[in-house]
């Protein structure tokens, strides 16, 4: 879940680049970089964090009044300073470009840029294919007098071409600013503006976030197949978008996104007191009375909260957050993921003991998490622990830019809710309900179609059973501690049954 940029203006756009880039920060930890242009490009990426990356002096060098930003949190290929985004390549024009998202027909399009253009993707990650394929297709374009109409027409192609999700935003060079998404519109990606006396700026960004930063207002999403071009000139042409299903990430609005970001016309926070409300009637069936409802920093909160007040339970924050540590879940290999969970959290003993707690977290993915509160509240002197999923049980990987591609780690798709609270050591382990789910997020409620694929198996792109073994060979791959991975979960869990 890769978070993207994209800036054209008057002045340059470094600066407010940095500070969007900043604010998506959630969305990716691995690596960063920017491209800006001004006679010609200007390219600085690396591993780390934004504030790592960039520099005084590198931000000096990144001149230009249009560039593209990406943080990356790796689903395809290595996790390396090659693999960072942006790509750019010279012809035609000059483009750079970024995405968010996974390509799943990677052979296929490899093979048809190889055969028929003789182009030949230096690396692994995906984002080459949806480049050079645009690239092909625009470069047979009468190049002297490119129109708006050939742009959106070497879109439309590489969008029939390329399967999976991707939010995409391009720069071409001499010509303008581009986003574009693919059909279903999985990843998210909003258009803004901020009016200066110089004239107007324009931005792309993943999320809504960004604008609140940098005083833009929101224009609006960019929708499931649509394109949107910011000429030179500051004019702004649409390409329609697909009147087709869209499949939106509903994880984006569980687990991913900023809570005071709105996807597809809905604020993430209310999403979430929603979710945790919608649980109320779960933990009441299950006869559970618990004393106090705590979340697990930072994203269980919304959810938290929103049950606590349902059930009419004090909400308490006993769990303190070290606000140095990023996301555990983002983390490429176990052993990192294990480490930031262990110098996360701490709870408040004297909050929790001798108390029934119901600890709400957005999710149970492979269990490190969870495994390690239960067990951090029991020794804070908690008399019981009930552990909460605001999101129904992770049974299918993901395909489309989270890196959960391994069922083997997905501990719900190994093991029952039984087996997994007896792994994590809780009195009760409670998952919302998929039907609940899918009836708030239902589409007369204005949520437009969701993408459900990691909880019900059901790929919104049709048959993915091929590329399915394609990713989980990639992943398996490049994992750094692949061992240590497969053992951690089966180790120590209860053998799986069937379910
Ligand atoms: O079962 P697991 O594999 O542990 O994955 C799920 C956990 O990972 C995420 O937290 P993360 O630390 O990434 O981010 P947060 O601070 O936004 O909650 C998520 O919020 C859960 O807490
Ligand atoms: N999470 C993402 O969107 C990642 C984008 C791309 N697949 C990469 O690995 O760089
Ligand atoms: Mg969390």
């Amino acid at each position: 879940m890769c978070g993207i940029v994209g800036f054209h203006g008057p002045d340059n756009v470094v600066a407010d680049m940095i500070v969007g880039l900043t604010a998506l920060q959630h969305r990716g930890q691995d690596a960063a970089g920017i491209a800006t242009f001004d006679d010609s490009f200007h390219l600085h990426k690396g591993q780390g964090l934004v504030n790592d990356v960039f520099k005084p002096k590198h931000v000096k060098k990144l001149k230009g009044n249009i560039g593209i930003g990406h943080v990356r949190y790796t689903t395809q290929g290595a996790n390396d300073s090659d693999l960072a985004q942006p790509f750019t390549t010279s012809y035609p024009f000059g483009l750079a470009m970024v995405h968010n998202g996974n390509v799943i027909n990677f052979r296929d399009v490899a093979k048809r840029l190889h055969e028929k253009y003789h182009v030949l993707p230096k690396t692994t990650n995906d984002l080459e294919l949806i480049m050079y394929t645009f690239a092909s297709e625009l470069r047979v374009k009468d190049l002297d007098h490119l129109s708006v109409v050939d742009i959106f027409d070497a879109v439309e192609t590489t969008q029939e071409l390329v399967k999976g999700a991707y939010a995409t935003i391009t720069m071409i060079a001499g010509h303008g600013l581009l986003a574009f998404t693919d059909p279903l519109g999985i990843r998210p990606l909003v258009l803004g503006r901020r009016d200066t006396p110089a004239g107007p700026v324009y931005a792309f960004a993943s999320e809504s976030t960004c604008f609140d930063y940098l005083d833009f207002e929101f224009v609006k999403n960019v929708g499931p197949g649509q394109a949107i071009f910011i000429d030179n000139n500051f004019q702004v042409h649409y390409k329609n978008p697909y009147a087709s299903p869209k499949a939106f990430c509903a994880f984006e609005h569980i687990y991913f996104a900023r809570e005071d970001s709105v996807i597809h016309g809905h604020l993430v926070a209310r999403e979430r007191v929603r979710l945790g409300k919608r649980l109320a009637r779960k933990v009441v069936d299950a006869g559970l009375k618990p004393d106090m409802v705590i979340d697990v920093p930072s994203s269980g909160y919304f959810a938290a909260s929103g049950l606590a007040e349902a059930i009419g339970v004090p909400y308490r924050r006993a769990l303190v957050k070290n606000n140095h540590m990023g996301r555990s879940f983002i983390v490429p290999t176990q052993a990192g993921r294990e480490d930031v969970v262990k110098k996360k959290l701490n709870p408040i003993r004297e909050f929790v003991a001798g108390k029934k707690v119901a600890v709400v977290d957005d999710s149970i993915v492979r269990g490190t998490t969870s495994r390690r509160i239960v067990r951090l509240l029991r020794e804070a002197g908690a008399a019981e622990v009930y552990f909460i999923s605001s999101a129904p049980p992770i049974v299918s990987p993901c395909i489309y830019g989270i890196d959960m591609a391994m069922s083997t780690e997905l501990i719900a798709a190994n093991y029952s809710t039984e087996e997994i609270c007896r792994y994590i050591e809780a009195d009760k382990v409670i998952y919302q309900d998929l039907s609940d789910l899918e009836e708030l997020f239902a589409e007369e409620k204005g949520h437009g179609g969701s993408c459900f694929a990691c909880f019900s198996g059901k790929y919104p792109t049709g048959d993915v059973t091929h590329y399915l073994r394609h990713i989980q060979e990639e992943r398996a791959s490049h994992r750094g501690d692949k061992k240590k991975e497969k053992t951690s979960v089966s180790a120590k869990a209860p053998e799986p049954t069937e379910h």
